[in-house]
Parts: structure tokens; sequence; C-alpha cells
């Protein structure tokens, strides 16, 4: 394949498997892969890097870039933004590794809309019992968190078959199988 890697991009709802999917493609493949730098208008803390860590920006330069659409997703958290530049994924394409996202359909759709090169894989449960099951097997979540990243899972996965979204829907049933799919997909990219 000529050209920079595509980004690879995960999306799927929470609990799914996405980052345990994104772990076990770092671990064998960390010199092909790289992940991008995120903006915040939090204070950097002890240590933190600016460029490394986080590009750390003034609210009203974020907010200015929120509004030209140089973001593909944002957020505001505890009255900070953070947010993940079209820029910063472009960087890593640029240093001739694929940028690995790990974002939610919205997310998907900008990086549509900013025509990003990225090859888009959207990871289903085998059932809803099954994600339930494993979002509190990972025990991470208040009841409050689950209830809410369950019913967020419906809208997620109502996105699953949306025209000119996805390149691919894998179900992460048995995880050795999803991954040896998932790795089959992003074949190009990490050549
Ligand atoms: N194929 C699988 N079979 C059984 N359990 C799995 C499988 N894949 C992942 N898990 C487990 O399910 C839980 C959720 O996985 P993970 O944290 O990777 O999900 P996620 O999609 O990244 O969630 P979030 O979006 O909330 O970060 C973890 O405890 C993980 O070990």
């Amino acid at each position: 394949m000529g050209g920079a890697p595509k980004a690879i991009v995960v999306a799927g709802p929470s609990g799914v498997g996405k980052g345990t999917l994104i772990e076990k493609l770092k671990a064998e493949y960390s010199e092909k892969i790289g992940f991008s730098v995120s903006h915040t208008t939090r204070q950097p803390r002890a240590g933190e890097i600016n460029g490394i860590h986080y590009h750390f920006a003034k609210k009203e330069d974020m907010k200015d870039g929120i509004d030209k659409g140089l973001f593909i997703e944002w957020a505001e958290v505890h009255g900070n933004y953070y947010g993940t530049s079209k820029e910063s994924v472009e960087s890593v394409a640029k240093d001739g590794k694929a940028c690995v996202l790990d974002i939610d359909v919205q997310g998907c759709r900008s990086v549509r809309k900013a025509e990003l090169p990225a090859k888009i894989i959207f990871v289903a449960p085998p059932s809803m019992e099954e994600l339930e099951k494993r979002l509190r097997g990972r025990g991470t979540e208040t009841e409050e968190k689950i209830l809410k990243r369950l019913k967020n899972a419906e809208g997620e996965m109502a996105a699953r078959n949306e025209a000119g979204l996805f390149d691919a829907v894998i179900v992460n049933d048995d995880l050795e199988e999803t991954y040896a799919s998932f790795k089959t997909l992003v074949k190009d990219e990490i050549a």
C-alpha cells in the first residue's frame, strides 16, 4: 500500500471491548501505530509536557477551533474543554503510523465529514445482555453510570447500519477470533 497509513477508528457501545482490542493491537504492533495528542484547556499538572501529554490551549482558542470545525470530537468536562483535532490525527499519519482512535458514532461522522483517511470499524456485542454483563463485570462503573451507558448503547447500535459510516462491523463474541478479524481489516495500515 502506498501513502500514509489510514487512521484506525474503533467505535461501538461502552463495554463492548474496544479498549481491549486496541491494547492487543498496541502490544503486537507498537511501532506501527500511534495515538493522537488531545487538546485541553485545563492547567498542566506537574510533569505534563505540552504537545506530548496534551496540547494545552486557551479556552477562547479552543472554542474558536471547535467553531471552525477543526476538532473531530470534543467535550466539556467540569468546565474545561477536551478534544481531538483533525491536525493531531494527521500528524500521526505523517510520522508513518496508523493513528488509533476510540471514539463514539458522532466522532465517526466527523471523521467522514473531515475526509480523514480512515478505516472505521464498529464493534458490536453478541447481545445486549452480554454487553451488560461485561459492563458490570468490569466493575469500574456505578449503577447509575451502567444504566446511562446501556441507554447510550441503544443509540450507538442504531447507527451500525448507517450508510457510508463504517467500513466493517465485527461482533466481539470470542475475543481471539474478533482480534483476528480486526487485524485482517486493518492489515494494510499495520503492514
Ligand atoms: N470478547 C470478549 N469476551 C468477554 N469479555 C470481554 C471480551 N472483550 C472484552 N471483554 C471484557 O469486557 C469489559 C469491557 O471491555 P473494554 O473495557 O475493552 O470495553 P470498551 O468498549 O473499551 O468500553 P468503554 O467504551 O467504556 O471504554 C472488560 O472487562 C473486558 O475484559
